[in-house]
């Protein structure tokens, strides 16, 4: 089967099994963590003007959290304790002032982070769609398609995420920290080193936590990825499900992965719960600490009692910038190596730019060449060697040969999604490499074993051939397609909407489609690449009738798999081992008594 030439965004069974370890490994980490955030810097640095306001918000929060407090113990030391009043009011609105402003800039920063992280990602994705569009087909033909699913989808949602409030979160976390650390030494530097006792009871019980939690949380992702490819799959394949009567063996299945995950699940939320709980017993331990300790202190007059609610106010603020930290760094370790994923795709090389003096042509009568070609999909070995053969226009030349031969790559090397590595190939005497590929590709035409259709009306999916083709063109392109009096019966006619995937009509009926398609396109060269399923003799009949009909005055090539359909072929270039051992037309094949009489003899 034409492989490269069929839908890149199949769901198979090894892409979903990839898709759900591609899920599993999530967490991995960056190779290369610099380069990753410099261009993860050059998509954001476009937004540099609302970067530094976010920054300035950022930092302009941070230092009203700080002032709160010392502002409540100034309020205590010079009024309560003193027992004043005059200018408290204007103190006490100050202190409303500056828990105002804290969260305005609380909030501004965020809604304007939310809007330069949605913009910046809608841009990363943009690109990585259309730069996987620009690829060669040699980039997906080397790729699992739900590997590449996942990165457009799973890894932009995690850069995402952690754009819109992970970025803010770590930086406003660590500038918190060294705040409040400055201002706990310029109040009290003896308090300051009674208070920071508790941080390595802290950092010692989150990192016994968080080991525990990183091996249950992967085991979690792992069991996720793998009941999520489960259902896929077995979504995806539930006519094969239904044909070998495996329902209760896909059920004990799942429910087995599914308690696999309750219990990794259970364990890893009940692990991760333990945090905030140790938190909060470490700061009221510190709390009771500043509390008793100041208090001795204060009693010696070394400081006020305002240093202590400051101290106290801050020992809770203290512990939050490090649990953020600390929550944070995961998000952000697994944000950059999702981004490290969307890059080495948009790193990857384009297909090649058609040099400038790239020809378009205009018309083709459909001669094709093929003169000494060499090709090799690998960098040793040669899949096709020393390939030449002359198709004249209109006529029709049949590829048969052993499954591997090289039919294949022969019609990947006449659209150019592979170039040859030695030899030429001409059409109507010019050499290929020399004509853009758009305009090569657009004298093609492809009906295939795997005939894309897409969710949409019947009408729309012919027009595909040719998108200004009128309603009218369409239709006489499917009446030339044997097409139309199956369309007619469907519910709605031509305006039917087809499921994705065509599922809701015939195999047979999916190639007349792709058959109307063609004809509307009414390319000079035409690649067929011929079913194998079985379909029935009457649709098989309308198959071939449409089929000749589309042939007729077209350079066709037909990869043949049962050889009584290509006895008409003008020419029939026998395949074996990447070389054409044979040539000629059936009759003169049948009397040469060689590998084809052989084939003809086995397949028959
Ligand atoms: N994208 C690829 N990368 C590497 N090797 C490939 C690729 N596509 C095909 N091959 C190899 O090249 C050889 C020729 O393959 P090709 O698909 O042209 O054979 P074929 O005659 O069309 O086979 P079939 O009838 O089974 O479709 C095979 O050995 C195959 O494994």
């Amino acid at each position: 089967m034409l492989k490269g030439l069929t839908r890149p965004f199949v769901y198979t069974r090894p892409a979903l099994q990839a898709k759900g370890k591609a899920m599993a490994k999530k967490k991995e980490k960056a190779k290369n963590w610099a380069a990753t955030i410099k261009k993860l810097w050059e998509y954001l640095s476009v937004k540099k003007g609302g970067i530094t306001l976010v920054l300035f918000l950022v930092v302009l929060s941070t230092a009203l959290s700080l002032l709160g407090p010392v502002l409540i113990g100034k309020t205590v030391d010079n009024y309560i304790v003193a027992k004043k009043t005059d200018g408290l009011p204007l103190l006490l609105a100050g202190i409303l002032g500056v828990y105002i402003l804290y969260s305005v800039s609380n909030f501004l920063q965020g809604y304007i982070m939310i809007g330069i992280a949605q913009t910046t990602v809608a841009r990363l994705r943009a690109d990585l769609f259309s730069h996987l569009h620009r690829l060669p087909i040699s980039f997906f033909d080397k790729r699992q398609s739900g590997e590449l699913m996942s990165r457009v989808t799973n890894d932009i949602e995690n850069v995402s995420t952690t754009l819109n409030s992970s970025v803010i979160q770590i930086f406003s976390s660590l500038l918190m920290l060294v705040g409040t650390i400055s201002v706990m030494v310029w109040l009290s530097p003896l308090l300051t080193a009674i208070s920071l006792i508790i941080v390595p009871l802290m950092f010692l019980g989150m990192k016994w936590i968080t080991n525990r939690t990183g091996v249950l949380f992967k085991e979690q992702q792992r069991n996720l990825g793998e009941l999520n490819g489960f259902i896929e799959e077995t979504i995806s394949g539930q006519r094969i499900v239904k044909t070998f009567s495996q329902e209760q063996k896909v059920i004990d299945e799942f429910m087995h992965k599914n308690s696999r995950l309750r219990e990794s699940g259970f364990w890893a939320q009940t692990f991760s719960g333990f945090i905030p709980k140790l938190m909060n017993v470490l700061n009221n331990v510190s709390f009771t600490i500043i509390a008793a300790i100041g208090g001795i202190f204060a009693l010696k007059g070394m400081i006020t009692i305002g240093v202590i609610i400051v101290f106290a106010e801050y020992s809770r603020q203290f512990t939050r910038p490090l649990n953020d930290l600390a929550n944070q760094f995961n998000t952000l370790l697994s944000a950059v190596a999702g981004a490290e994923r969307v890059f080495e795709i948009l790193d990857e090389d384009a297909e090649s730019i058609d040099e400038s003096a790239a020809i378009e042509l205009e018309e083709v009568q459909g001669e094709v060449e093929f003169r000494n070609v060499s090709f090799s999909y690998e960098k040793e070995g040669s899949t096709i060697r020393n390939v030449s053969f002359t198709a004249d226009p209109g006529q029709m030349v049949a590829l048969v040969g052993p499954t591997g031969a090289g039919k294949s790559t022969i019609i990947n090397l006449l659209s150019r999604f592979y170039d040859p590595d030695s030899g030429m190939i001409l059409i109507d005497g010019y050499d290929t490499s020399t004509v853009k590929r758009k305009s090569l590709r657009s004298h093609m035409g492809f009906v295939l074993q795997d005939s894309f259709l897409f969710e949409g009306p019947i009408l729309e999916n012919i027009r595909y051939g040719r998108l200004d083709a009128s309603d009218e063109e369409v239709i006489e392109a499917a009446k030339a397609a044997n097409a139309h009096s199956f369309i007619e019966k469907m519910p709605d006619g031509y305006r039917t909407v087809l499921k994705q995937d065509g599922s809701g009509i015939s195999q047979g009926q999916k190639q007349l489609l792709s058959i109307a398609r063609a004809i509307l396109a009414n390319p000079a060269i035409l690649i067929l690449d011929e079913a194998t399923s079985s379909i029935d003799t009457i649709t098989e009949l309308k198959i071939q009738e449409a089929l000749s009909r589309l042939m007729e005055g077209r350079t066709s090539f037909v990869i043949a798999h049962r050889l009584n359909t290509i006895r008409n072929a003008e020419k029939i270039l026998v395949l074996k081992d990447g070389e054409i051992t044979e040539q000629g037309s059936h009759d003169f094949l049948l009397r040469k008594k060689g590998f084809y009489y052989e084939l003809n003899n086995n397949k028959r």
